[in-house]
Order: C-alpha cells, then sequence, then structure tokens
C-alpha cells in the first residue's frame, strides 16, 4: 500500500476550499487554512486547483489529495486524465477524480484514466455517487473509493449528514480497499461514528474550513 494512503488511516482529511468569487479564494490563504488544520490533528488536506495544491505542499508534511473542479455541473471533479496527471504534476500525493459511470469530457472511460494514471504512479481516489459507481471504481483497481459525490449525481438522496447507508455497504463489500467517507461530515460526533463504522479514514471540509457556511447555520437560527 502507498504511505500516503497508510498516513490518513484512522484519521480525519480536511478538506479546504474556498469557491469561485468567495473572499477566502487565495492559495497563500488556503494554505494558512491546511497549517491550521494540520495544527489542530488533521492527517491530510484535501484540495482543489494547481495554484493551492502547490502552495498547500509547500507548508504541510501530512499527504495532499488534490482535486481539479472545472465547471460546476455534470463531470467536474477532475474530469479528465489531462486535470489528474496536471494534479499530480502539482504535488499531489493523491489524485481524487469524479468516479461516476458519466461520459467524461475526454471520451476516455473511467478504467481507462485509471489505467493511465496507475501507468504513471499515481495514487488514485474515487469520488463516487452509487454504489454503481463504486463497483466500477474497484473493478478498475482504484486506490481509495469515497462518498464524496453521494446527493449530488441524482443517484441517491441528499441525506443531512454522511451517507451512512452508503458508507456501509462500502465497507462491507470492499473490505480490502480503503474506503473513505466524505460529504456532510458536519459534527465530531458523524465523524466518530463514521470511523466506528470502519471508514478508513474521513474528510471534512464545509464544517471546519468554510466560514460563510458555518456562520449561515448559526444566522439562520435567528431568522
Ligand atoms: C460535491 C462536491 O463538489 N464536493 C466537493 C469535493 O471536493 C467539496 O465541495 C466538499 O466540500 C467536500 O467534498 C467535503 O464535503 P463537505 O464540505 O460536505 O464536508
Amino acid at each position: 500500500m502507498h504511505p500516503a494512503i497508510e498516513q490518513i488511516h484512522g484519521g480525519l482529511v480536511v478538506s479546504c476550499q474556498a469557491y469561485p468569487g468567495e473572499p477566502l479564494r487565495h492559495p497563500e490563504t488556503m494554505a494558512q487554512m491546511a497549517m491550521a488544520a494540520v495544527e489542530g490533528g488533521a492527517v491530510g488536506i484535501r484540495c482543489q486547483g494547481l495554484a493551492d495544491i502547490q502552495a498547500i505542499k509547500g507548508q504541510v508534511e501530512v499527504p495532499v489529495i488534490g482535486i481539479w473542479k472545472d465547471g460546476h455541473e455534470g463531470v467536474f471533479i477532475t474530469p479528465t486524465l489531462r486535470h489528474a496527471r496536471c494534479c499530480a504534476a502539482a504535488g499531489a500525493d493523491i489524485v481524487a477524480i469524479d468516479a461516476t459511470r458519466r461520459p467524461r469530457p475526454d471520451g476516455l472511460s473511467y478504467a481507462e484514466t485509471v489505467r493511465a494514471l496507475h501507468d504513471e504512479g499515481v495514487v488514485v481516489m474515487a469520488d463516487c455517487g452509487s454504489f454503481a459507481d463504486v463497483e466500477q471504481a474497484v473493478e478498475a483497481g482504484t486506490d481509495i473509493i469515497s462518498t464524496t459525490l453521494s446527493g449530488y449525481t441524482g443517484e441517491r438522496e441528499k441525506t443531512d449528514g454522511p451517507d451512512f447507508e452508503l458508507l456501509g455497504q462500502m465497507i462491507e463489500s470492499f473490505p480490502d480497499t480503503p474506503v473513505l467517507c466524505e460529504g456532510r461530515i458536519h459534527t465530531p460526533d458523524h465523524l466518530a461514528q463514521v470511523m466506528a463504522m470502519g471508514a478508513w479514514s474521513a474528510v471534512v471540509g464545509t464544517a471546519i474550513t468554510h466560514p460563510t457556511t458555518i456562520t449561515r447555520w448559526f444566522a439562520d437560527k435567528l431568522a
């Protein structure tokens, strides 16, 4: 197993992302956010965009999961082989890619994409939206499978918290593949629950690194 996957075992990965047009969208700001997360106990960082990957790799020792979001609908999380290669070249230790069964913009299949990346020594994480996506990802030999896109592709309901049901199915069906839980882990209790279920590691984004949303959670109580 690749050392970067071993290093995140049993721990918390923090996703540091600011969205287009947001005040915190700056590589140095995201690097500072990542350093703060590591100080708090993060064993890995997930981040978006080549500039952020480079900036964060320069500041933290923990493994970095890199993605490149291009667009905002359909297949947009590291949608093509080119995007994935760029993430690896920018320094990502693990590259997460869209692992849905939807057509990819470059016309390659998911399996062809993973094969090409593996030939180049890239560690791949599958951002899945359903159990059928997970099956495809395991079939392709993906290094890590994740619940990232559950609730965002129309195949599964967008649960209030993490998709415990999908996570449980993944852990039970594929005991030999590291399973990450990502998406809507909003409380420390959610995190404890998914780890107790047997997740290899878990990724928390919004609840730690997206102050606009967190502020809204509070402000909405006053509305
Ligand atoms: C669906 C999608 O685009 N997810 C993105 C993937 O990188 C991010 O916007 C999420 O913040 C990340 O997955 C972490 O999840 P949460 O922020 O819920 O803890």
